[in-house]
């Protein structure tokens, strides 16, 4: 049975990621066509304790669901982890008569919505970060963009690479998470890729690796190293140590966090959107919207928090077969 929601509130915190802006559309759009308003929350949680709040309908979110970034800004709030922060937060809302909170982001931003759950402000977390490091989610909005925009600006390196018979060492974000590494260094066609899940052997899988390469007529590589697994200058210098190859060093950074949203993106932030409203209008709270072998879905927070997740292992595998 729905319950009656007359009144919600969205908010984007931590790290921005492409698809965002469409997953505020999808909420704002949902929410219209069930008389539902919305509030959009600027500056993540800071924007709930400051009350820094935009009114939002059907047509303030037009155009955005092609554009990077996102319309309500985000932010990190060091005084949501405080009492007095968080029960500002809960009074804010309960002054603006919202009925349930949307809060797209990471394991943070979940943290943030379990704890505003805790204080009556019925919460559904959204997940929405470029490392997809969401143990209870197979997907979070940001990581297909992030990925085919860490692949451009990598197949670019690689014809200069190529032309000076040189190795590319590219780091790539992720936090303390490789998916990302994992995936970009198997679509660009890495020498290797050091994760920070898998201990790697320098000797044989890098540096023995790019020696028979040589032979075989390999005349450059490209090296992934994941932000998680430590420094690209450390790994570059230690290849230059042992192969006498010239190195150099590209932080791909902030560049990966940025652009148009792929199809990827903007459909599964449409489908969480969508969901993450019906989930508020049938009385759910504490929960957060997951993709579970596709399948949009919902789980408790709590669980959600509790779920870890491994790489691709099928993946991992064939990239280290084919990195020949
Ligand atoms: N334990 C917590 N309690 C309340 N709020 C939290 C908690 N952890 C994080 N947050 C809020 O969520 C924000 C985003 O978290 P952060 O870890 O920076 O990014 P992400 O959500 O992308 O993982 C934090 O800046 C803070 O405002
Ligand atoms: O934007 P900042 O504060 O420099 O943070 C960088 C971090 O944010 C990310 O881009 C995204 O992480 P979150 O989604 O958890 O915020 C990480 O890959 C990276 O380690
Ligand atoms: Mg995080």
């Amino acid at each position: 049975m729905d319950k009656q929601i007359r009144r919600i509130g969205v908010l984007t915190s931590g790290g921005d990621a492409p698809g965002m802006n469409a997953l505020i559309r999808s909420v704002v759009r949902s929410a219209s066509a069930h008389d539902i308003s919305v509030l959009g929350i600027r500056r993540g949680y800071s924007g709930l304790i400051n009350g820094d709040i935009i009114e939002m309908g059907a047509r303030s979110v037009d155009g955005i669901i092609r554009k990077g970034g996102t319309m309500l800004y985000t932010a990190r709030c060091k005084e949501m982890l405080t009492e007095e922060g968080l029960q500002k937060a809960a009074d804010t809302c309960r002054y603006l008569g919202i009925d349930g909170l949307i809060c797209c982001g990471g394991d943070g931003t979940f943290r943030g919505a379990q704890a505003l759950s805790r204080k009556g402000v019925p919460c559904i977390g959204v997940p929405g970060t470029i490392d997809n490091d969401i143990g209870c989610s197979d997907y979070t909005i940001g990581f297909d963009t992030a990925c085919n925009t860490a692949i451009e600006c990598i197949d670019k390196l690689r014809d200069t690479m190529q032309s000076h018979e040189r190795c590319s060492v590219v780091e790539v974000m992720g936090r303390r998470a490789g998916h990302l590494a994992l995936q970009v260094g198997c679509a660009v066609g890495a020498t290797a890729i050091c994760l920070p899940e898998r201990q790697l052997d320098f000797d044989t899988e890098i540096v023995e690796r790019m020696r028979i390469g040589r032979i075989k007529g390999r005349n450059h590589h490209i090296i992934i190293v994941a932000e998680g697994y430590g420094s690209a200058q450390d790994v570059a210098d230690q290849i230059h140590e042992a192969t006498g190859i010239d190195t150099r060093v590209t932080i791909l950074g902030h560049i990966q966090r940025g652009g148009s949203p792929s199809a990827m993106d903007r459909v599964m932030a449409t489908r969480m959107g969508y969901a993450a409203v019906r989930a508020l209008m049938e009385g759910k709270t504490n929960r957060v919207v997951v993709s579970d072998n596709n399948i949009v879905t919902d789980i408790d927070i709590e669980e959600g928090l509790a779920q870890s997740k491994d790489l691709n292992q099928c993946l991992f595998e064939a990239q280290q077969t084919v990195a020949i």
